[in-house]
């Protein structure tokens, strides 16, 4: 599913992510993608450069409440195919999937709605940051307990440093952009 490569650089990209020191808590250097969103040419160029490195076969993408809703489903729409929500705990009515997991900054809970995903589907999971890869490791508990396949875990960003590859462990991990937390 490899679209057509622009010549725009990747660093055009990261130039519309900003570094916003000591948030949500002290110590935290947060990548806000609000930049990209807000740039027509650069959201759907950061959507094409997310289609060229899709992995083959994909026939669903799910991506994890909230930011990765937005890449998710532009994405989704950009191929042409499906896409289900991950939620945070309490955002979906019975009957759902559930998985726990810590992240960067805090603990939560992801849901599926029962349903939405088959038995044997070939998902793509997609949210716009890798840190820790906590979020992701849940997201893709959950997609397996309900006997579908995790393709792919693709990000718009990867924060390098913080063992996300690692957490993933032999999954096909993709990244359009990468950078130091
Ligand atoms: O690799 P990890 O350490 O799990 O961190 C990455 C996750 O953290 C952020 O979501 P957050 O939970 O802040 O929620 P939001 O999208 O609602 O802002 C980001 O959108 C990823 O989902
Ligand atoms: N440093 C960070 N910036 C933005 N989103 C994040 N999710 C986890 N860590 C993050």
């Amino acid at each position: 599913m490899s679209g057509v490569a622009s010549g725009v650089p990747a660093d055009t990209l990261l130039a519309h992510v900003r570094d916003v020191p000591d948030f949500p808590e002290p110590g935290i250097v947060f990548k806000d993608i609000t930049g990209l969103l807000v740039d027509g040419e650069a959201f759907a160029e950061a959507v094409r450069r997310l289609a060229d490195i899709v992995p083959e076969g994909v026939e669903l993408i799910a991506g994890m409440e909230a930011r990765g809703f937005i890449v998710g489903a532009a994405l989704a729409a950009h191929l042409g195919i499906g896409f289900v929500p991950i939620r945070k705990a309490g955002k979906l009515p019975p009957p759902t999937h559930r998985a726990s997991y810590a992240l960067e900054y805090g603990e939560a809970v992801l849901e599926v709605r029962e349903g939405t995903v088959s038995p044997g589907a070939r998902v793509l999971l997609v949210d716009d940051i890798l840190a820790t890869g906590g979020t992701a490791a849940a997201a893709a508990d959950l997609v397996e307990q309900v006997g579908a396949e995790v393709v792919g875990v693709t990000f718009l960003l990867e924060l390098l440093g913080l063992g996300g590859r690692d957490r993933l462990g032999g999954r096909v991990v993709s990244a359009v952009l990468s950078v130091e937390p």
